[in-house]
């Protein structure tokens, strides 16, 4: 079954045709990488997944159900989930503590009704930081943590959602090479044990053809690839695209 059918799906800023016609689906449990160079449509496509920004025209459908003209929340409430920037807003709140708030968030309950019982939610938060391997870390202040530490809060606070569908743009951006690596491996074990859908669009190439199930590159708002990361890496079309960027993209995951 397909958990999200994008159809033929168009957006325009002024003259620019950011996203043109694009359609792809992405089945249950799989792992799907977007890539392009920049200014390519990525995060304007995701901005019309997760219902910020209205499409122009075409369709999106999760489960059956239509999101395009849903509002971001009713998308969430879906269960299509995302990745937030959390460490500016919480920073002086514990690890635990954030985590316990999207949990909050999660079952409907109102702030000011957590505040005198700190506790709340404090198990399933812990449960959630174990899983990211952030557990030692549960009672530390946010604002002290490393960014790829960050990085893996703001998963477990996705995951407090219990999303079937997970989009990350760009989850690795300003992190080394090796955390990088570590923070997709995870979100990739999580996909499997959890059987959720994950859509994410990743600068790192290595990274792309090194975990990703399938990967869609889209260039100058049109999809132009849609296949494994052999097929991808092959495509004439796509080698043109990136030609010239710097990028080392010939032999990039070459050994995955
Ligand atoms: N709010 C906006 N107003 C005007 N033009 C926009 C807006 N958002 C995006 N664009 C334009 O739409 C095109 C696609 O941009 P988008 O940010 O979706 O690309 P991207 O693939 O995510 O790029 P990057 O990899 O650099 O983040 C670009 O030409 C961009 O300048």
């Amino acid at each position: 079954m397909s958990d999200l059918s994008i159809r033929s799906l168009s957006k325009a800023f002024g003259g620019v045709r950011a996203v043109n016609e694009i359609s792809f689906d992405i089945k249950r449990g799989e792992f799907l990488a977007m890539i392009g160079p920049n200014g390519a449509g990525k995060s304007t496509c995701f901005n019309m997944i997760n219902g910020q920004l209205a499409a122009d025209s075409g369709e999106i459908w999760f489960e059956g159900k239509r999101l395009t003209g849903l509002k971001p929340r009713e998308i969430w409430r879906l269960g299509v989930g995302r990745t937030f920037q959390v460490a500016a807003t919480f920073g002086s709140m514990t690890v635990v503590e954030n985590v316990q708030m999207a949990l909050i968030s999660h079952a409907g309950e109102s702030y000011r009704l957590w505040r005198p019982a700190a506790s709340f939610h404090r198990e399933r938060a812990l449960e959630l930081l174990d899983q990211v391997g952030m557990r030692a870390h549960a009672d530390r202040p946010s604002r002290e943590l490393a960014y790829g530490d960050v990085k893996r809060i703001e998963l477990a606070i996705a995951l407090a959602n219990d999303p079937r569908l997970l989009l990350m743009d760009e989850p690795t951006a300003g992190m080394a090479p090796g955390e990088r690596n570590d923070l997709i491996a995870l979100v990739k074990r999580l996909v499997i044990e959890r059987g959720i859908s994950v859509l994410f669009t990743e600068h790192s190439m290595d990274v792309v053809f090194a975990f990703a199930d399938r990967i869609i590159v889209l260039a100058r708002g049109r999809l132009i690839a849609d296949g494994d990361a052999n097929s991808v890496r092959a495509d004439p079309k796509v080698r043109e695209v990136y030609f010239g960027t710097g990028k080392t993209f010939a032999n990039a995951g070459a050994e995955a």
